[in-house]
């Protein structure tokens, strides 16, 4: 077997902690992305051995396609609105305040809309993820709608950071699951997120952006030696986008 880097390793930890949480009979909300599609193994192998029965809502396609080999059943949002646990992973990660990047995968407006609707967000990252600031490592990832896409961008780029239309393998506009273009706003290191997720919400044409406030409860961090950890709990929360 070919040796794990030790990105792969943290996500492997990370994905099994994640797993042992999972209780016979949840209804999960499952994230998107590589740590994600650790996680839904580890749950497929606890349900294998030990046959629990789990539901969830897919927050992309892809996530849809491999919790289903996993023998979860997929449920509609709008038929259980309340998830007793989701998983996710995520971009940028600011301890204490478990402020969030997320939509690096693309799938950032389903991954908001089950994060609102879980009891209990929990947040999976390697600790290359850990950042003072947002904005440090990744770009702010917004979904626009296809129509005037150049003109909101122009929008965007007035907040003070540079918008750059994703696209994808081919050379085409990356498309979202909904059929949606994203901007990925590169900014300086954003010391007030508040107030620019704010920003970029008003500005008519935006659908979603990839900051997550007052969402995340628990966030388990992988380490390269293959432990995990748990970063202290937030105690104060901010709007959290409802
Ligand atoms: O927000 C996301 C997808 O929209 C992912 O959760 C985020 O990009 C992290 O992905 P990975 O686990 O592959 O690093």
């Amino acid at each position: 077997m070919a040796s794990r880097s030790p990105q792969d390793t943290a996500k492997h930890a990370v994905a099994e902690k994640a797993a042992a949480m999972v209780e016979d009979k949840m209804v999960l909300g499952l994230g998107s992305g590589s740590t994600m599609r650790l996680t839904l193994l580890s749950i497929g192998r606890r349900i294998q051995a030990e046959g629990l029965s789990l539901k969830g809502v897919p927050t992309s396609e892809a996530t849809a396609v491999l919790a289903r080999e996993q023998g979860i059943e997929l449920v509609e949002l709008d038929a259980r609105p309340e998830l007793d646990l989701a998983f996710d992973g995520a971009d940028e990660v600011v301890p204490g305040s478990f402020a969030l990047t997320k939509g690096l995968g693309g799938a950032l407006l389903r991954e908001k809309l089950v994060a609102i609707a879980a009891s209990w967000l929990v947040i999976l990252v390697d600790d290359g993820k850990l950042v003072d600031q947002l904005g440090s490592r990744s770009p702010i990832p917004v979904e626009v709608v296809p129509f005037a896409h150049k003109t909101t961008a122009r929008r965007l780029a007035k907040l003070g950071g540079e918008p750059v239309l994703r696209l994808a393998s081919d050379g085409t506009p990356f498309r979202s699951d909904g059929g949606n273009l994203i901007y990925d706003l590169k900014m300086p290191p954003i010391g007030a997120p508040e107030g620019l997720a704010a920003a970029i919400k008003g500005i008519t044409g935006v659908v979603e952006h990839g900051i997550f406030l007052g969402m995340a409860k628990d966030v388990i961090v992988g380490n390269a030696d293959g432990t995990t950890r748990r970063l202290p709990a937030v105690l104060s929360r901010v709007d959290n986008g409802t």
